[in-house]
């Protein structure tokens, strides 16, 4: 069996390297931190990111890169943030780069996909993402994800069956922007609905939180290339779906934190694990403002996490926007893209 590498042995890092290792298959996890790679090859533990779990032997741990030197297939999954520079260390390019971070790159707007397609031009790039808790993938319990391929179906048929496993199944799309979006959006939408618990504004307000949200998920991922069908499935709705109802989302508790009078710094001090939501809000408002794309949730989400008003104001002010259809927005003050669909 080819071994797989990992890069990044956060939550979701350990949890990929022990789905890969589930069949035996020899899984390489590279850790920045080494008091980390000799706990997880000593202990089998990785205490700080993923409590509770017992990693299986066919996971070693290293923090040299130069070990997954002339693998075929390496997972990225570091936090987005840091994707440029983590693969400018990785020496030499596999032929498929899995990318399995949710984020968009502060600073320059780029995706994920533009951000390792720059570092490795070589490599050919997927995007595995979707409704996916870490722990829970860890523990062996059943879980469906997106598989986005660059290569499209050539890709899909060399890539699937390294990462296929009983219960961890992989789905084909073609549309690695799609699955992209999907996933750094609703990042942003989970904080939202995570101010509506720390608020006590009841299930009906979240609700409406996360079919507005996806409303702009859709208006954002349409104008930027993405399929609708993609944002449908697993790594847009149902990843949506996943983390805007539970506090098992990092992303959910930062919203709810806030929601209960925190400031983002109080919330998020002394944390070691990430809440992508938090870096990926202003750039992704950003995007959609100089594209014209309304998405007033994840404006009131990055004026909540500025500090610039209190959670209650954020939320009158959304209750108090015009009036309008649900079906169509083209009737949003400043949303000049086309309608796509009936949802958008
Ligand atoms: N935890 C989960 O259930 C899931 C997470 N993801 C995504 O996976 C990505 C990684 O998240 P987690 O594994 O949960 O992270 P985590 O929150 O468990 O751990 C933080 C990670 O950030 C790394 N880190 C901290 N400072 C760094 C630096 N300066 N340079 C490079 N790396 C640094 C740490 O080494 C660690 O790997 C994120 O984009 C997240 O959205 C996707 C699906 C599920
Ligand atoms: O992306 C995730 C599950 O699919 C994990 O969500 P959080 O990062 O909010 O914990």
């Amino acid at each position: 069996m080819s071994a797989v590498g990992i890069i990044g042995a956060g939550a979701w890092g350990t949890a990929l390297a022990q789905m890969v290792a589930s069949d035996g298959t020899p899984a390489i996890l590279w850790a920045r931190e080494a008091a980390l790679v000799e706990e997880i090859n000593g202990r089998r533990t990785n205490t700080t990111y993923l409590p509770s779990v017992t990693i299986a032997k066919a996971v070693r741990a290293t923090c040299d890169m130069g070990d997954l030197a002339g693998l075929s297939t390496i997972l990225v999954v570091c936090p987005a943030q840091f994707m440029g520079g983590v693969l400018a260390g990785l020496a030499d390019a596999p032929r498929d780069l899995v990318l399995c971070s949710k984020g968009i790159e502060a600073g320059t707007g780029r995706l994920m996909a533009d951000v390792a397609a720059a570092a490795h031009p070589s490599a050919q790039i997927a995007v595995l993402s979707g409704p996916t808790f870490a722990r829970e993938v860890a523990m062996g319990l059943p879980t469906a994800i997106t598989l986005a391929c660059s290569g499209g179906e050539e890709q899909w048929q060399r890539l699937s069956p390294v990462i296929a496993r009983a219960a961890f199944r992989p789905y084909y799309s073609p549309d690695v922007v799609g699955a992209e979006i999907g996933g750094a959006v609703k990042n942003v939408l989970a904080i939202a609905c995570g101010v509506v618990e720390g608020l006590g504004l009841g299930e009906n307000a979240r609700a409406a939180l996360i079919a507005r949200g996806y409303a702009e998920m859709l208006r954002f991922g349409v104008a930027r290339g993405a399929r609708a069908e993609t944002l449908s499935g697993l790594c847009g709705l149902g990843d949506l779906i996943l983390t805007c109802a539970s506090t098992a989302s990092r992303n959910y508790s930062l919203g709810k934190a806030l929601g209960q009078g925190q400031s983002a710094a109080q919330a998020l001090s002394g944390k070691s694990s990430v809440a992508e939501g938090a870096h990926t809000a202003p750039v992704l408002a950003d995007l959609a403002h100089r594209a014209g794309i309304a998405m007033p949730i994840v404006d009131a989400v990055c004026r909540l996490l500025s500090g610039e008003a209190p959670a209650g104001a954020v939320v009158s002010d959304l209750l108090a926007r015009p009036l309008k259809a649900e079906l169509a927005d083209r009737s949003e003050p400043g949303d000049d893209t086309p309608a796509h669909g009936s949802f958008a």
